[in-house]
């Protein structure tokens, strides 16, 4: 039996991979962390979750930098489920332990000297991580994250839209010059659970935010490898992501082709489910660790939509894919 502990447990992502953890026939969930002045430090998970009563019964123990050797004994799976900064000062500490260290946020996912100081607000320390850190994009890059003890698992924003473009990318059908556009909304539950007056019930509706400055475009540049225009939608539901994407083909691209290419990438994927003639709908997502892809063609223009749950493929099942993979299960272990 492998061993894992969850960093930030308490949080939306750390419970969703607690139940995840939980539910695995091959690793034993031994801890639960969050931080050392956590007002939910020594209250059980399903004191914060009710869900989770007789599921997860497992305390909220307080983590600090000197409790790290002793949170580590006998352990070989450490989830981040932590802000990007303190996924940023606490990986190190936890590789440093002979840990697998899977991280939800954004801390390890870009190499690009500059874009932490823009875009996070903070220096990046350890550029020799940001080497070896594999981008979990479970579908397409299973081969690395087999071989390497940093995973940083993609964004949710990310996700649904990598999703979507990297087959037709691949197979060279976007028309070189023209950026594909990307419009998404999510659910409240992406800015996390601690209270803020942006995601409070009173003040969601349904409106556009971060234009041209949130950090999951130039995470979709580097990990598509051609620019995008991205605007992220708040929503006033809880959980889900639709993104809507306008992408110009290549002249002569057909319909077929644009097919062709999402059954080359995911005929064999189970997590990925192509519609077959009709669109997407986060009812059908929501709760369920799949990405939905649905598009159509019309001449050169094609529309690909792409819907998640946040929390799941967008993070924590994402997560357990990579999981799955690292250590040689089956990738849909836990998650199906
Ligand atoms: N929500 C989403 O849809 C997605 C989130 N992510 C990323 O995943 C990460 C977690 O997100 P989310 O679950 O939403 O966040 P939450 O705000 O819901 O949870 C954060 C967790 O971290 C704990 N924590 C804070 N500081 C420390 C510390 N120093 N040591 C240990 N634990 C600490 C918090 O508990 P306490 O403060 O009580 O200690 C809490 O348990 C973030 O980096 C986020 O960007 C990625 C994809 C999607
Ligand atoms: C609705 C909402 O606030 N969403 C978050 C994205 C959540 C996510 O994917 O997390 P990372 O920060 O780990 O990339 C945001 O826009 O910042």
């Amino acid at each position: 039996m492998l061993k894992a502990i969850v960093v930030g447990a308490s949080g939306y992502t750390g419970a969703e991979l607690a139940q995840f953890l939980t539910r695995h026939p091959s690793i034993e969930l031994s801890g639960l962390y969050v931080s050392e002045g956590s007002l939910d430090k020594g209250k059980n998970i399903s004191e914060l979750y009710g869900s989770l009563r007789g599921l997860v019964d497992l305390p909220l123990q307080p983590l600090g930098v000197s409790g790290i050797q002793s949170a580590c004994q006998g352990i070989d799976i450490v989830i981040l489920a932590t802000a990007h900064e303190v996924s940023h000062d606490l990986a190190p500490l936890f590789l440093a332990e002979n840990t697998v260290v899977f991280d939800l946020s954004g801390a390890f996912r870009v190499q690009s000297s500059g874009f932490y100081d823009k875009y996070y607000g903070f220096s990046h320390q350890y550029p020799d991580l940001l080497d070896k850190a594999v981008y979990g994009l479970a579908e397409w890059n299973a081969e690395q994250v087999k071989e390497t003890d940093l995973i940083a698992v993609p964004g949710c924003y990310t996700t649904a839209s990598l999703t979507a473009l990297k087959p037709l990318f691949n197979a060279g059908l976007i028309k070189e010059g023209i950026k594909p556009t990307i419009n998404a909304t999510s659910g409240v539950s992406g800015a996390g659970r601690k209270a803020s007056v942006v995601s409070s019930f009173c003040e969601v509706s349904l409106q556009p935010y971060g234009v041209f400055t949130h950090r999951h475009k130039p995470e979709i540049d580097q990990h598509l490898g051609t620019e995008v225009v991205f605007t992220p939608h708040l929503g006033n539901f809880k959980r889900g992501i639709l993104a809507s994407i306008n992408v110009v083909l290549n002249e002569g691209v057909t319909l077929e082709q644009v097919n062709q290419a999402y059954q080359d990438a995911y005929a064999d994927k189970p997590i990925v489910r192509l519609m077959d003639g009709t669109l997407p709908a986060l009812k059908n997502v929501v709760g369920t660790p799949f990405c939905d892809l649905g598009w159509a063609v019309e001449g050169q223009d094609l529309v690909v939509f792409s819907a998640i749950d946040n929390l799941l493929k967008g993070a924590s099942s994402q997560a357990m894919q990579c999981i799955n993979l690292r250590f040689g299960f089956d990738i849909t272990t836990s998650i199906l």
